[in-house]
């Protein structure tokens, strides 16, 4: 069986040492679309090494080099890639993330759901600096046809949206180039690149990193409703609910909370398919 859910929770959590500075931050806000326009005091900050800031979801990069793909080979787990869609993402910092660091990340298999038609790896790793915890961070994994051994099948909640329009609504272009660039922060799978591999996997062209859309969405919830301080972000959630192609535009609809925002994110020119569900920022 490609998956050995008992041997992969089973498995000892991996080690690695990681670290970054101004210009890993940089590629990555620039992956996301950010420094338009150019010279906004308000995009500097994501783009200008001298005003820098980190958006916290650059915890699912940080590090990476090649290795964000290279992830998904563990003991226990033997998995076609193109099989493999991203399902879901949450990041917890335990502080704001400095411009460069040094951390040790600690990797592990923490669930393995069986779905029937599908697997669904969630995938935990726990940073930490000299200072202590940095964030930590869950993958969802869904791997398409590797369901149906009769295990747990895990949860299924839902995240309702409040009954009422949301309080703010903005919208964000994805360039064609984007995902060609986002790849550079380290997620090197050729899903997001050759038109090939995409067919392979049943799309009729390379589709935008999940986490991609995942850093767009916190971006535009930091700059539209937390006063553009990236600081005050403690954790964010979402669930990959359908796929977006490099050119499209995102609208993302936000409703403000009581220390948390809850968003939904569709495709604005497909009558605004689902693109994110389930998604959550909790603030300061
Ligand atoms: C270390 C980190 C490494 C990370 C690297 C990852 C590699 C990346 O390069 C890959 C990517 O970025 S892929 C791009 C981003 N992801 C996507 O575009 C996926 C979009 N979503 C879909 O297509 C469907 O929702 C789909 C296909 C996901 C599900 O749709 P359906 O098949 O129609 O499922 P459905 O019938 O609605 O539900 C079946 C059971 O599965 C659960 N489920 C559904 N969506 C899920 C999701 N997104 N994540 C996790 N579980 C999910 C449902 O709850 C259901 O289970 P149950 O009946 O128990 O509730």
């Amino acid at each position: 069986m490609p998956i050995d859910a008992a041997k992969a929770i089973a498995a000892e959590p991996r080690s690695a040492e990681i670290s970054w500075d101004h210009k890993d931050i940089q590629l990555y806000h620039l992956g996301l679309g950010a420094g338009v326009p150019a010279t906004d005091p308000d995009e500097l900050r994501y783009t200008l090494e001298s005003r820098l800031h980190v958006l916290p979801s650059f915890a699912t990069v940080a590090g990476a080099g090649t290795a964000v793909v290279g992830g998904l080979s563990a003991p226990g787990i033997d998995i076609d890639l193109a099989a493999v869609l991203h399902g879901g993402q949450t990041v917890t910092v335990h502080r704001p993330i400095p411009v460069g660091g040094r951390a040790v990340s600690t990797s592990r298999v923490a669930a393995v759901y069986d779905k029937g038609k599908a697997a669904v790896l969630v995938l935990r790793s726990e940073a930490a600096d000299d200072d202590g915890p940095l964030w930590t961070s869950d993958s969802q994994i869904f791997v398409r046809g590797e369901g149906g051994w009769g295990g747990d099948r895990g949860p299924s909640a839902r995240t309702e949206l409040p009954d009422r329009a949301p309080d703010r609504t903005v919208e964000r272009a994805i360039r064609e180039e984007q995902a060609l660039l986002y790849r550079l922060s380290g997620d090197w799978n050729p899903l997001h690149a050759d038109p090939e591999f995409a067919k392979l996997a049943g799309f009729d062209r390379p589709i935008l990193h999940g986490l991609c859309t995942y850093g767009m969405t916190l971006k535009a919830v930091v700059d539209t409703l937390l006063g553009g301080d990236v600081a005050r972000v403690r954790s964010y959630r979402t669930r990959f609910a359908g796929v977006v192609f490099p050119g499209e535009t995102l609208r993302i609809r936000m409703w403000a909370g009581d220390g948390h925002v809850q968003v939904s994110v569709t495709a604005a020119e497909r009558d605004d398919a689902p693109v994110l569900a389930d998604t959550v920022v909790e603030h300061a």
